[in-house]
């Protein structure tokens, strides 16, 4: 699990994608200290660059350039499908000793390494309470990553939250379709729960926040507790009262079956991404 919180990196970065997910890792480590100018990114799309000037003063490239020679480790942050793209355009210019590390859901580390001729290869899927420092995030590294190299990546994940070392690059689809997927589900229930208080009198405002609220409450009482899950739900309910009567209706409704079947299309997801996009 999680170690102690490193310091930032000292080795340039290069962030090809400069979207949600590379904006909440450059946030992270901008609000450790890390200087603006020790960040390079790579985004064609002029709105993400406006973005990264505004939030953080970074003013990134339109298309690869020589700069990304000096990038010691370079943070993959592009979509499944754009990575095979982005990579050739990429190569070129950059130095074939970088570390490389994949935010990319789906895309094995065998395609990366066959893109970018090297095989100093971690993979991280994160998720977006990365953006509140909040984060899970789990990494696999390949053999040829060095126990420095891991420390490296665990300095840029640091300041995002939590993170994981899996030990077999496949468990990288269930952490995507577990905790990186994760916060949509969170927030369908949060959506279920809205209406629900909506349609039973109370204002929508005031229905988010007792929604919101029992979240953090609950989740944090269970990252505290020593109990699991299962006798927490089972402290709230009362023999015949009002929480019984919700979770046999989702009994019967085989809500908990349907969930985890959801989470095993997520994980199916990510295994047709890789062989749909990543390298033959
Ligand atoms: N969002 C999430 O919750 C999570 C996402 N991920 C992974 O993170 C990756 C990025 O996702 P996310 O940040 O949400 O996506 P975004 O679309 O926000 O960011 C990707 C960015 O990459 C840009 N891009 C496209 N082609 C290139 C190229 N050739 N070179 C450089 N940049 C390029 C895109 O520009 P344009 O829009 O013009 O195409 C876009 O701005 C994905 O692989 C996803 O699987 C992982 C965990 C969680
Ligand atoms: O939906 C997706 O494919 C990405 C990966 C995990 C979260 N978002």
């Amino acid at each position: 699990m999680t170690a102690a919180a490193p310091s930032v990196p000292s080795t340039r970065l290069a962030f090809i994608g400069g979207g949600n997910m590379a904006s909440a890792l450059i946030g992270g480590l901008l609000a450790r200290g890390l200087e603006p100018a020790s960040i390079q990114v790579v985004e064609p799309f002029e709105g993400a660059r406006d973005r990264l000037r505004q939030q953080f003063g970074i003013a990134a490239a339109l298309a690869p350039e020589a700069a990304l020679a000096d990038a010691g480790l370079v943070v993959w942050a592009v979509k499944p499908q754009t990575f095979a793209e982005a990579a050739a355009q990429a190569r070129p210019f950059v130095d074939p000793g970088a570390l490389h590390l994949s935010v990319a859901a789906g895309i094995r580390s065998n395609s990366i390494g066959t893109w970018l001729g090297t095989t100093r290869v971690v993979r991280a899927m994160p998720n977006t309470p990365a953006l509140v420092g909040q984060g899970m995030t789990g990494l696999f590294a390949r053999d040829a990553v060095t126990a420095a190299d891991r420390a490296q990546v665990e300095q840029v994940i640091a300041p995002s939250g939590e993170w994981i070392w899996v030990d077999a690059e496949e468990q990288l689809d269930a952490v995507t379709a577990l905790s990186g997927s994760g916060p949509a589900y969170v927030f369908l229930f949060l959506e279920a729960m809205i209406q629900a208080g909506a349609e039973m009198g109370l204002a929508r405002e005031q229905a988010a926040r007792l929604a919101v609220g029992t979240f953090a409450g609950a989740t944090e009482l269970a990252r505290r507790s020593q109990e699991p899950p299962t006798v927490l739900r089972e402290r709230v309910t009362s023999k015949g009262g009002t929480t019984y009567a919700a979770i046999t209706s989702m009994q019967q409704d085989q809500v908990p079956a349907h969930f985890v079947k959801a989470l095993h299309a997520a994980r199916t997801r990510a295994r047709e991404l890789g062989d749909e996009f990543g390298s033959a």
